[in-house]
């Protein structure tokens, strides 16, 4: 039975890296898989993970019809066995149910990569749909972690190294960017009192706010 599988996790937690693995060990096996993404930090039309790996992709557009492209491309005669489709995060809600179509009605398993918050912690509305429409969340097994050493369940954005709330939804960016506008993983204890590594940094360097008793 062809599944809709959601993976799941923050950001920098090896989400592209396991599609470019169940890519791989697919088409080594001789399947073809359609790959679909969406504004990845490597460019158009890529799907790429930190690891140094990238592989071509079909950029969705919107209001693009994903089971249609897929019909399309299968009456022409050409092959599609599996569906990747990896910043699914970026993908508007119809496209998720477009894909939930693929896995009914042509009965290709559709492996979905996405992170499901934002920066303000709310969700996308196209992890929204994956989380109401897939028949199984998997939450990636390497976890990410906070500065503090703990899981981290949350992604910041951040501005030469501090926590930002406000701003559009979608700005494309990555880990690890100090000077710059970036993100951050935290846990949630730390992204509710919005303290990234920087802030903790220069909390532990600030003198002592209590007065010390010298003896
Ligand atoms: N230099 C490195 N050596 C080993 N592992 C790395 C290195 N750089 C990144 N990684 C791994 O790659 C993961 C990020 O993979 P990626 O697929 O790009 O993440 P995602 O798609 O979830 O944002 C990191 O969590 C880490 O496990
Ligand atoms: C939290 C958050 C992230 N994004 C962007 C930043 C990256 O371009 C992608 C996530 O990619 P990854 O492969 O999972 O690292 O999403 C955003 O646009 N808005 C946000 O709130």
């Amino acid at each position: 039975m062809s599944e809709l599988v959601f993976f799941s996790g923050t950001m920098d937690c090896g989400k592209s890296t396991l599609a470019l693995q169940i890519e791989h060990n697919r088409s080594a096996r001789g399947l073809q898989g359609m790959i679909f993404t969406r504004d990845d930090r490597a460019g158009q039309g890529k799907l790429s993970s930190r690891l140094g790996l990238v592989t071509d992709a079909v950029e969705v557009e919107d209001g693009q019809d994903l089971y249609t492209y897929l019909v399309d491309h299968l009456s022409q005669g050409r092959r599609a066995d599996y569906v990747i489709a990896d910043e699914a995060q970026f993908l508007a809600p119809e496209q998720i149910d477009q894909l939930a179509r693929v896995v009914d009605d042509l009965g290709l398993d559709v492996y979905a990569f996405g992170i499901t918050t934002d920066f303000r912690s709310k969700l996308f509305p196209g992890s929204q749909r994956l989380v109401e429409l897939a028949d199984r969340v998997e939450v990636l097994q390497v976890e990410a972690l906070c500065w503090c050493g703990a899981r981290a369940t949350h992604n910041a954005r951040t501005i030469g190294g501090h926590m930002v709330v406000e701003g559009a939804q979608v700005v494309v960016g990555d880990v690890n960017q100090p000077d710059d506008i970036g993100y951050e993983v935290l846990c949630r204890r730390h992204h509710r009192r919005r303290m990234t590594a920087a802030t903790a940094r220069a909390g532990s360097l600030a003198p002592d706010v209590l007065p010390v008793e010298t003896a």
